[in-house]
Protein backbone atom coordinates (compact mmCIF):
# COMPACT_ATOMS: atom_id res chain seq x y z
CA UNK A 1 0.00 0.00 0.00
CA UNK A 2 1.48 3.21 -0.88
CA UNK A 3 1.76 5.56 2.24
CA UNK A 4 2.72 9.83 2.36
CA UNK A 5 5.34 10.27 4.89
CA UNK A 6 6.24 13.98 6.02
CA UNK A 7 10.59 13.66 6.99
CA UNK A 8 12.29 16.55 8.52
CA UNK A 9 15.91 16.97 7.55
CA UNK A 10 18.90 18.78 9.44
CA UNK A 11 22.73 19.21 9.69
CA UNK A 12 25.54 21.89 10.77
CA UNK A 13 28.41 19.65 10.23
CA UNK A 14 30.35 19.07 6.72
CA UNK A 15 30.50 16.71 4.75
CA UNK A 16 34.35 15.82 3.84
CA UNK A 17 32.73 14.65 0.25
CA UNK A 18 29.95 16.49 -0.18
CA UNK A 19 30.55 20.14 1.89
CA UNK A 20 28.46 22.15 3.61
CA UNK A 21 24.97 21.61 5.62
CA UNK A 22 23.07 22.41 2.55
CA UNK A 23 24.60 20.55 0.33
CA UNK A 24 24.71 17.51 2.50
CA UNK A 25 21.09 17.50 2.45
CA UNK A 26 20.78 18.20 -1.32
CA UNK A 27 22.38 15.15 -1.45
CA UNK A 28 20.43 13.22 0.76
CA UNK A 29 16.94 14.13 -0.72
CA UNK A 30 18.58 13.27 -3.99
CA UNK A 31 19.73 9.41 -2.52
CA UNK A 32 16.03 8.94 -0.98
CA UNK A 33 14.92 9.59 -4.56
CA UNK A 34 16.44 6.29 -5.57
CA UNK A 35 13.80 4.68 -3.52
CA UNK A 36 10.90 6.69 -2.56
CA UNK A 37 9.00 9.33 -4.28
CA UNK A 38 9.46 12.39 -3.69
CA UNK A 39 6.41 14.34 -3.88
CA UNK A 40 7.44 17.40 -2.00
CA UNK A 41 10.25 19.42 -0.54
CA UNK A 42 10.44 22.53 1.03
CA UNK A 43 13.27 24.96 0.74
CA UNK A 44 16.62 24.41 2.59
CA UNK A 45 16.69 27.07 5.49
CA UNK A 46 18.90 28.24 7.98
CA UNK A 47 18.19 28.14 11.64
CA UNK A 48 19.35 28.82 15.15
CA UNK A 49 20.24 25.90 16.98
CA UNK A 50 17.87 24.85 19.20
CA UNK A 51 20.12 23.74 22.43
CA UNK A 52 23.49 23.94 23.80
CA UNK A 53 25.33 24.02 20.50
CA UNK A 54 26.11 27.73 18.41
CA UNK A 55 26.67 26.40 14.92
CA UNK A 56 23.98 26.85 12.69
CA UNK A 57 21.86 24.30 10.48
CA UNK A 58 20.31 23.68 7.82
CA UNK A 59 17.01 22.20 8.04
CA UNK A 60 14.54 21.25 5.20
CA UNK A 61 11.06 18.57 5.06
CA UNK A 62 9.73 16.86 2.05
CA UNK A 63 6.55 14.72 1.70
CA UNK A 64 7.47 11.33 0.39
CA UNK A 65 5.06 8.15 -0.77
CA UNK A 66 6.44 4.94 -0.55
CA UNK A 67 4.75 1.46 -0.12
CA UNK A 68 7.66 0.90 3.42
CA UNK A 69 5.81 0.93 6.33
CA UNK A 70 7.23 2.97 9.22
CA UNK A 71 9.88 0.58 10.85
CA UNK A 72 10.84 0.37 7.11
CA UNK A 73 11.23 3.74 6.20
CA UNK A 74 13.01 4.21 9.64
CA UNK A 75 15.82 1.43 8.63
CA UNK A 76 16.07 3.01 5.42
CA UNK A 77 16.81 6.31 6.44
CA UNK A 78 18.81 5.04 9.59
CA UNK A 79 20.71 4.05 6.94
CA UNK A 80 21.08 6.90 4.78
CA UNK A 81 21.94 8.87 8.23
CA UNK A 82 24.88 6.31 8.39
CA UNK A 83 26.04 6.79 4.75
CA UNK A 84 26.89 10.21 5.40
CA UNK A 85 28.64 9.50 8.27
CA UNK A 86 26.40 9.95 10.95
CA UNK A 87 27.94 8.47 14.73
CA UNK A 88 25.58 8.41 17.64
CA UNK A 89 26.67 10.81 19.99
CA UNK A 90 25.35 13.25 22.43
CA UNK A 91 21.12 14.25 21.75
CA UNK A 92 22.02 17.61 21.21
CA UNK A 93 24.78 17.12 19.39
CA UNK A 94 26.15 18.72 16.05
CA UNK A 95 25.32 15.92 13.38
CA UNK A 96 26.13 15.75 9.30
CA UNK A 97 22.41 14.48 8.87
CA UNK A 98 19.46 14.09 10.43
CA UNK A 99 16.52 12.50 9.31
CA UNK A 100 13.03 12.19 11.46
CA UNK A 101 9.72 10.59 9.83
CA UNK A 102 7.47 13.80 11.34
CA UNK A 103 4.00 12.19 10.11
CA UNK A 104 3.02 9.70 8.07
CA UNK A 105 -0.87 8.96 6.30
CA UNK A 106 -1.46 6.26 8.55
CA UNK A 107 -1.75 8.74 11.92
CA UNK A 108 -0.43 6.99 14.42
CA UNK A 109 2.60 4.65 14.95
CA UNK A 110 3.92 3.99 18.70
CA UNK A 111 6.57 1.59 19.24
CA UNK A 112 10.01 1.39 21.28
CA UNK A 113 11.89 2.72 18.49
CA UNK A 114 9.53 5.34 16.93
CA UNK A 115 6.71 7.73 17.58
CA UNK A 116 4.62 9.11 14.98
CA UNK A 117 3.82 11.93 15.26
CA UNK A 118 7.38 12.98 16.03
CA UNK A 119 7.35 13.59 19.85
CA UNK A 120 8.92 16.99 19.81
CA UNK A 121 7.15 18.32 16.52
CA UNK A 122 4.82 21.21 18.10
CA UNK A 123 8.08 22.58 19.75
CA UNK A 124 10.74 22.85 16.98
CA UNK A 125 10.21 26.01 14.73
CA UNK A 126 13.03 24.32 12.39
CA UNK A 127 10.83 21.69 11.74
CA UNK A 128 7.51 23.43 11.61
CA UNK A 129 8.89 26.21 9.35
CA UNK A 130 10.10 23.90 6.53
CA UNK A 131 7.04 22.06 6.65
CA UNK A 132 4.66 24.86 6.26
CA UNK A 133 5.51 25.10 3.22
CA UNK A 134 4.08 21.89 1.90
CA UNK A 135 2.26 20.29 4.80
CA UNK A 136 0.36 23.23 6.01
CA UNK A 137 -3.06 21.55 6.32
CA UNK A 138 -1.80 18.05 7.24
CA UNK A 139 -3.77 17.03 10.42
CA UNK A 140 -1.21 16.22 13.01
CA UNK A 141 -2.98 12.89 14.71
CA UNK A 142 -1.85 13.52 18.10
CA UNK A 143 -3.75 16.80 18.53
CA UNK A 144 -6.05 16.85 15.32
CA UNK A 145 -4.84 20.16 14.71
CA UNK A 146 -3.11 20.97 11.39
CA UNK A 147 0.66 21.87 10.98
CA UNK A 148 -0.22 25.52 10.13
CA UNK A 149 -2.28 25.86 13.92
CA UNK A 150 0.96 23.95 15.69
CA UNK A 151 3.17 26.49 13.99
CA UNK A 152 1.14 29.91 14.39
CA UNK A 153 0.57 28.65 18.71
CA UNK A 154 4.73 28.16 18.78
CA UNK A 155 5.56 31.59 16.84
CA UNK A 156 3.05 33.54 19.49
CA UNK A 157 5.06 31.32 22.68
CA UNK A 158 8.31 31.69 21.04
CA UNK A 159 8.55 34.82 18.68
CA UNK A 160 12.41 35.11 18.98
CA UNK A 161 13.25 31.68 18.17
CA UNK A 162 11.07 31.16 15.33
CA UNK A 163 12.34 34.32 14.09
CA UNK A 164 16.03 32.95 14.17
CA UNK A 165 14.91 31.16 11.21
CA UNK A 166 15.96 32.49 7.43
CA UNK A 167 14.12 31.08 4.28
N1 LIG B 1 18.00 24.66 14.33
C1 LIG B 1 18.18 23.38 14.66
N2 LIG B 1 18.54 23.06 15.93
C2 LIG B 1 18.71 21.75 16.25
C3 LIG B 1 18.52 20.72 15.30
C4 LIG B 1 18.15 21.09 13.98
O1 LIG B 1 17.97 20.24 13.09
N3 LIG B 1 17.98 22.42 13.72
N4 LIG B 1 18.69 19.41 15.67
C5 LIG B 1 19.05 19.10 16.89
C6 LIG B 1 19.20 17.69 17.27
O2 LIG B 1 18.12 16.92 16.92
C7 LIG B 1 19.31 20.10 17.93
N5 LIG B 1 19.08 21.43 17.52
Amino acid sequence: MRHLYAIGLGGNRRHGRHGAPRAVLAAALDALAADVDIVACSAIIDTAPLGPGTRRFANAAAIIASDLEPPGLLLRVKRLERAFGRRRGRRWGDRVLDIDLLLWSGGRWRSPALSIPHAELARRAFVLVPMLAIAAHWPVAADARAVRHLHSRLTRARPAHNAAHRV
